[in-house]
């Protein structure tokens, strides 16, 4: 990359009048103007402005070819060796831009930098024998804001052109560019472009341009033997811009007062582009108007720039000569960063990789001849070959013939194999398929829905809500047992009590005739006694050492029944979810299938080959059914165990009731003989303020007895003795208890 600031040069138009107020020092760069303020406006004013500006160069009576070597031909060669330029003339309208870049009356001599370049580039190109370099050139008008195509045979064109930036690269869209193989015929294009250009008469010029016209030079140039396939693109851009004026000075009107204001007002977004740029804004709005953005890249980015601007010495014309050369000193301070532009040219890779694959296979046949490999073909295999070698590998595939049968000779035979391969794996596959999905029809007719977790069929647990997978155990175990609850008006129906855990055998005749005697009483009164025997259950369970143990045994035993149970659920509903994926992505499968048969017909052997999409959608297929099976068959055991689990429960529960039938039974009759005759007290309140143990039940008795071991109970049962003792002393009064006989009372205590 070349970073260069933009060159400017200034050219002063030959005057026959002694300038006064512009000095050129001797240096042949510097200037001074000197100009009095709101000359313009007539008045005197005494009050002057006296400014000094320093160019690359300051031309005054000049000839053309002078001004093309100071100015131009460092670009102009440049562009040669692949940088792209810019050559711009600004300057007041008459000043001399056209005189500069066109030249004068198409006269030899006095021709202008545009058709000197042309000659340059073909003298150079007929120079350089070493490379070969198409020309080719357009011409753009921008009139307005209209482009216009000035090498194009339509009128319209100017319709199609566009400005477009690719890769940071500013273009014209649509642009006529015409090969020029001479600068003759580079010249006849110019000339032919000159002619359709906008000029008009104007008060300072007979032939002013009205319209910004941009020459463009584009080369490509290649080394001729080079090995790189590399061409150098270039384009030089030579542009005539309109001229500034001042149209109150001028008294220009009408047409012509509407393209100066036009042209006034393209240059005045050119300043105010350069402006941003020479004070390093970090946006510019190049794509305010046509010409800046035509000019983007000669303003600051990839490009040689130079400037020159054109300015009359005429006392009239200072202020409008002061304004281009402040203008022209900040183009001066503009950066431009250049860079060879290279790209690839096809032809000549084409032809050179052309040129390798035909070496390559003049040193595979001299290598394979040197081994004695005879001749192989490297080429594509033709459709006989591709035919033959399918029967092959299906021969090998229904094992009909050696893998030797199959040809392995060359990257493209392993190549043709594989695919051969993968068509015979999806023909079978697709065979497969649909075998299995008769023999899921067959299997779904004869055996239901009920069977094995198979594709396509359901889990038993899917089927019974899952919850029935564990069995026949209890849905809600509680950490209890129920010891005789019986309906309401169930009763014992043997004497033996073998339909009631709460009415064991006991070979008593007295507890036999007691149980006839109790089938004669209500249900509700049976009822009763169920509740109590209940009670004693619960201590039976908390106080009885064997009680405990067997109830701590129960206990664990439904934990782990519930445990399992919960495991049982888990894996049910992930099986479950399992099946509702396989059923999902089956359906997308199908409907994927359907799609590519559909898209292809008639149905072939590519119609068969599933695509990446599809293939990964059955592989997750099959793993989603292996995982459902997997999950099946841990349902099933787990089944297993929670059955032994339960029957193990069962066997707790039995004897725990046996265990407490038979300690119940123990007490009870412990209890009848120490107290004979007390079993049928009429009334608990007869016996009142007799010995509270007096009127029990045996039960209760009972009850009473455990209590003494649990010393919380002991301390109650102390105190309440006491109370029944202070009673039966008077401790409270008769009248008082009379009182509560009365409204038909209890005592607390019985
Ligand atoms: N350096 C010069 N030597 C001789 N004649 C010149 C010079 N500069 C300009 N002229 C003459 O001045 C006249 C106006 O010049 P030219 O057309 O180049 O001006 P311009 O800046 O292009 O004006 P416009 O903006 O109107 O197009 C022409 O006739 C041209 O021959």
């Amino acid at each position: 990359m070349v970073k260069s600031a933009v060159k400017v040069f200034v050219r002063f138009r030959p005057s026959g009048i002694p300038p006064d107020g512009v000095e050129v020092l001797p240096d042949g760069k510097s200037v001074i103007v000197e100009v009095r303020k709101k000359e313009s406006s007539g008045v005197v004013n005494n009050n002057r402005e006296r400014l000094s500006f320093k160019f690359d160069g300051i031309i005054q009576n000049t000839s053309q070819e002078a001004v093309f070597t100071e100015c131009a031909e460092d670009v102009v060669s440049r562009v040669l060796n692949g940088y792209n330029g810019t050559i711009f003339a600004y300057g007041q309208t008459g000043s001399g831009k056209t005189y500069t870049m066109v030249g004068e009356n198409m006269i030899f001599h006095l021709r202008g930098i545009i058709p000197r370049s042309l000659h340059y580039v073909f003298r150079e190109i007929d120079l350089r024998t070493d490379r070969e370099v198409i020309v080719r050139v357009s011409y753009l008008e921008i009139y307005g804001e209209v482009l216009c195509d000035l090498l194009s045979d339509d009128p319209a064109s100017g319709e199609n052109l566009a400005i477009v930036e690719q890769a940071g690269v500013t273009k014209v869209k649509g642009l006529t560019k015409r090969i020029a193989r001479s600068e003759e015929e580079a010249l006849t294009y110019f000339f032919e472009g000159e002619a359709n250009r906008s000029v008009g008469p104007h008060i300072l010029n007979e032939t002013s341009s009205r319209s910004h016209c941009i020459f463009t030079i584009h080369l490509e140039c290649k080394l001729n033997d080079h090995p790189s396939e590399k061409v150098t693109v270039s384009k030089l851009n030579l542009v005539d811009l309109a001229g500034s004026e001042r149209v109150k000075k001028t008294m220009t009107s009408g047409d012509m007062l509407k393209e100066a204001m036009t042209i006034n007002k393209s240059l005045t977004f050119l300043e105010q582009a350069v402006n941003a740029l020479s004070k390093g804004h970090s946006h510019v709005s190049f794509r305010q108007t046509k010409l800046t953005a035509v000019l983007k890249d000669a303003l600051g980015g990839n490009c040689r720039t130079v400037m020159i601007a054109c300015a009359w010495t005429e006392t009239p014309y200072l202020e409008e000569t002061m304004t281009t050369l402040k203008f022209a000193q900040r183009v001066r301070a503009l950066t431009t960063y250049a860079v060879v532009n290279e790209k690839s040219d096809p032809a000549t890779m084409i032809r050179r990789y052309e040129r390798q694959i035909a070496d390559l296979k003049q040193e595979l046949a001299m290598r394979d001849t040197l081994t004695g490999r005879g001749r192989i073909p490297y080429d594509d295999p033709t459709d006989v070959e591709r035919h033959e070698l399918g029967n092959k590998i299906r021969a090998y595939l229904n094992g009909e013939a050696n893998v030797d049968i199959v040809p392995i000779e060359t990257l493209k035979q392993i190549k043709e194999c594989f695919r051969q391969f993968r068509e015979a794996h999806v023909l079978l596959l697709a065979d497969l398929k649909k075998e299995v999905a008769e023999r899921r029809a067959s299997v779904t007719e004869t055996e239901g829905l009920s069977g094995s977790p198979t594709e396509g069929g359901q889990a038993a647990g899917e089927e019974s809500g899952g919850e029935s997978l564990v069995g026949e155990v209890d849905p809600d175990p509680k950490l209890g047992i129920d010891v005789g609850q019986a309906p309401a008006n169930a009763r014992p129906s043997q004497p033996d009590g073998s339909a009631d855990p709460l009415h064991p055998s006991s070979g008593d005749d007295n507890q036999t005739s007691a149980a006839e005697n109790k089938d004669d009483r209500d249900s509700a009164a049976w009822e009763t006694e169920t509740a109590r025997k209940n009670v004693f259950l619960t201590q039976y369970k908390k106080h009885v050492p064997d009680g405990k143990t067997l109830d701590e045994t129960l206990k664990n035993c439904l934990v782990k029944l519930r445990e399992k149970r919960h495991a049982i659920k888990e894996i049910i509903n992930s099986v479950n979810q399992s099946k509702r994926s396989i059923d999902e992505l089956r359906e997308s499968l199908d409907a994927k299938r359907e799609e590519r048969l559909n898209n292809r017909t008639p149905r072939t052997v590519e119609a068969e080959m599933i695509d990446e999409e599809e293939f990964e959608m059955a592989k997750k297929l099959k793993a989603l059914k292996v995982s459902y099976r997997q999950g099946f068959n841990v349902i099933k055991t787990l089944r297993a165990e929670l059955q032994t689990l339960a029957e193990e429960a069962a066997e707790c529960r039995n004897n725990l009731v046996v265990g407490f039938n038979t300690w119940y039974e123990a007490q009870r009759s412990a209890v009848k003989s120490e107290q004979p005759g007390q079993e049928d007290a009429s009334s608990p309140e007869d016996n009142i303020h007799g010995d509270p143990s007096s009127n029990l039940l045996p039960e209760q008795l009972v009850l009473q007895r455990m209590n003494h071991d649990d010393p919380e109970m002991a301390v109650f049962e102390a105190a309440k003795k006491l109370m029944s003792r202070n009673m039966r002393r008077g401790g409270l009064s008769s009248s008082y208890q009379n009182e509560k006989m009365r409204f038909g009372a209890r005592t607390r205590y019985h």
